[in-house]
């Protein structure tokens, strides 16, 4: 967070007034509700309010010495969320469910401090590579242990890593950018085989990337592909190229979350939107099964704009979402970007989960990583282990400045074949 006599907070209020110098005094009035509270706590200029951001880390004692190093701090009564009782007198999950966002589940430090590391290491190191996907294939030949392995600064065995398509010159340079904005329609049951025959080229390589360190292109990746593989210029699943694997580990921990919660607390009094089966909360202890997903990676400047995630057959199930390393501002809003969007503090540890037709179909987005938040224990001075207290000072030295969203969906019903259903 920066201090207003720092020279990093003048620097951002001068480029605030050049940036705001010709823009129209009425501009803030066509923006909708939504785009209106990301543009307010993307700002850099004055730097945001986080009064009215619901941060659930502030009622948890333990968390104390994270909040306080982090200089960011929301709420804890910012928005009205309940806590739901555990399912058991052993059950020991902390939950919250939001009475305006129907569907939508917090559960603060979920994933335990080791367990964050764990995944860190395995996104970074095992997943991020050949077969999954990841924004930068589309561009450069990734080396085939990854990005994450070929960047060792430190060691020498930094790799010169070469694009995909012969350089032009005539060509502005431009970054392998963002995620970008398609509308498509929410996939189903019924508009499957359409889905299934629409034609999804690859992405074209840019002639204007030149070639690159590995370790200045990990600071480039911004997702890599979960499970089935995900076609970005139609956004659709494509099923031509099979199944992806799943991580057993990443599997068991998504399971555990959707079992830890008492659905019938969250879904139990509304039946409104299921479509013509009805609603199906009360199997998801044998019917969740998850199939895909993205690991996003978020460097401080770094924003996910208000989108529907409506690509998946099945529209309901529990789509689990963790957050590692730095903390972020988390939107959800309504149906459309109309509705004015809750704002939410999401930290290290941290699962939401949004299930059923209301929340899987609510805009959300991520217009802030909140600088300087890294918490302690992703730190290599919390290592007890020496040997592990080494191997983890580069992935700290990463996070530093990262924020990793783990996003894991279910496209398919359980016992669904895609491969049966196909003409
Ligand atoms: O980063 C997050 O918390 C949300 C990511 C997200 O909404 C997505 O991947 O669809
Ligand atoms: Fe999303």
């Amino acid at each position: 967070m920066l201090l207003p006599d720092s020279p990093e907070y003048k620097r951002a209020q001068r480029q605030h007034k050049k940036a705001t110098k010709n823009r129209p005094m009425t501009i803030d009035q066509e923006w909708t509700p939504f785009r209106a509270a990301e543009k307010r706590f993307k700002a850099r200029f004055p730097p945001p309010d986080l009064s009215g951001v619901l941060d659930l880390a502030c009622r948890d004692k333990s968390r104390v010495s994270e909040l306080d190093a982090g200089g960011w701090k929301g709420s804890a009564n910012a928005v009205e969320c309940l806590e739901i009782p555990p399912m058991s007198e052993t059950g020991n999950t902390i939950a919250y469910r939001f009475p305006t966002i129907h569907g939508l589940v917090l559960l603060p430090s979920f994933v335990s401090k080791e367990k964050q590391r764990e995944l860190v290491i395995w996104a970074l190191s095992r997943h991020a590579r050949q077969p999954n996907n990841t924004n930068l294939d589309i561009h450069y030949f990734l080396p085939e242990n990854g990005l994450w392995n070929s960047a060792r600064v430190d060691s020498q065995k930094d790799v010169l890593v070469q694009p995909r398509a012969p350089r032009s010159t005539d060509v502005e340079t431009a970054s392998p950018g963002p995620r970008q904005l398609v509308n498509n329609t929410p996939a189903s049951p019924e508009n499957f085989q359409s889905i299934n025959t629409t034609p999804k080229p690859p992405q074209s390589p840019s002639p204007s990337v030149p070639p690159a360190l590995a370790s200045s292109l990990l600071y480039k990746l911004r997702w890599a592909n979960i499970g089935w593989f995900y076609h970005w210029g139609t956004k659709q699943y494509d099923f031509s190229k099979g199944k992806g694997t799943i991580d057993g580990e990443l599997q068991r921990i998504c399971k555990d979350a959707v079992r830890s919660v008492d659905w019938t607390k969250v879904h139990g009094s509304n039946d409104d939107g299921w479509g013509s089966e009805g609603p199906d909360w009360h199997t998801w202890d044998e019917t969740y099964e998850p199939d895909a997903g993205i690991i996003n990676f978020y460097q401080e400047k770094d924003t996910l704009m208000a989108h529907v995630d409506r690509s998946e057959v099945c529209a309901t199930s529990p789509l689990v979402s963790m957050s590692l390393g730095n903390a972020a501002v988390f939107l959800i809003g309504g149906l459309t970007r109309d509705s004015e969007p809750t704002p939410i503090l999401l930290r290290s540890g941290d699962v939401v989960i949004m299930s059923g037709p209301a929340c899987r179909r609510a805009y959300h987005g991520v217009p802030r990583i909140l600088e300087g938040t890294l918490p302690g224990h992703l730190e290599s001075r919390s290592v007890k282990d020496e040997v592990m207290a080494k191997e983890w000072e580069p992935y700290e030295a990463y996070m530093r400045t990262t924020r990793i969203n783990i996003n894991v969906r279910q496209v398919f019903p359980k016992g669904f074949d895609p491969y049966a259903n196909a003409t």
